[in-house]
């Protein structure tokens, strides 16, 4: 959440000195939330390792092993990443919804085409295609899962249900913030379907 929470001042650098407490406050409640977390697994995994349990395969295990963790967008000394030359200190932001509209990689990116994904071309298990889950060390654990869950509940959504939009409902999605979302919330109505 907080990844993709957007602070407006990243637009305008030279106004980084003004204060945007919301999001600050909402971060440090965040990221609180999350050393506490943190620090009881690794505490418990801890105690395991001590103990001498055999815990090598846990991936807890591999972060304490692999501990200098680096935030995929900061660079701690100078780098060549893809043929670009990286000062130490930078920050960098892929942009994501740019390398989603990359015509060289998408036919048609523009266009709402799932059908897109059974062509060989596409192959749905390559996390780099569209980075939905992050890349890298840092990808999201749970990208298997959180795959499985969202196919099968927009499938079964489609099967088991006829849409439609309330009328005067129109197609109104922009982009706001990193992600696409309506400019205003979606009013559909569901039927059961009962042909199958
Ligand atoms: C469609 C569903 C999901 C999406 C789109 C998603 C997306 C992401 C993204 C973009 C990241 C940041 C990766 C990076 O920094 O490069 C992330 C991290 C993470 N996600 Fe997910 N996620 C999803 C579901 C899940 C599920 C179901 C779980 C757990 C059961 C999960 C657990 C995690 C964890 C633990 C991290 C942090 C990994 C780390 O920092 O080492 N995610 N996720």
């Amino acid at each position: 959440m907080g990844a993709i929470d957007v602070d407006w001042r990243d637009f305008f650098p030279y106004l980084r000195w003004f204060p945007n407490k919301s999001l600050e406050m909402n971060i440090e409640r965040m990221d609180k939330r999350r050393k506490a977390v943190m620090k009881t697994l690794i505490g418990q995994q801890e105690k395991r390792i001590a103990s001498g349990e055999d815990v090598s395969h846990s991936y807890v295990s591999f972060m304490l092993s692999e501990a200098k963790v680096i935030p995929l967008t900061y660079a701690h000394e100078d780098t060549e990443l893809g043929g670009y030359h990286i000062p130490a200190g930078s920050e960098i932001a892929i942009n994501i919804y740019g390398c989603s509209m990359d015509k060289k990689q998408w036919d048609e990116p523009e266009k709402w085409k799932p059908d897109r994904f059974f062509s060989s071309e596409y192959d749905s298990t390559d996390m780099y295609k569209t980075m939905a889950f992050g890349g890298g060390k840092r990808i999201c654990t749970g990208s298997q899962q959180g795959m499985t869950i969202s196919c099968m509940a927009i499938g079964r959504f489609v099967q088991e249900f006829k849409w439609r939009l309330m009328e005067r409902e129109k197609d109104d999605v922009d982009t706001l913030g990193l992600t696409s979302s309506k400019l205003n919330p979606m009013c559909a109505i569901l039927t059961v379907n009962l042909q199958d």
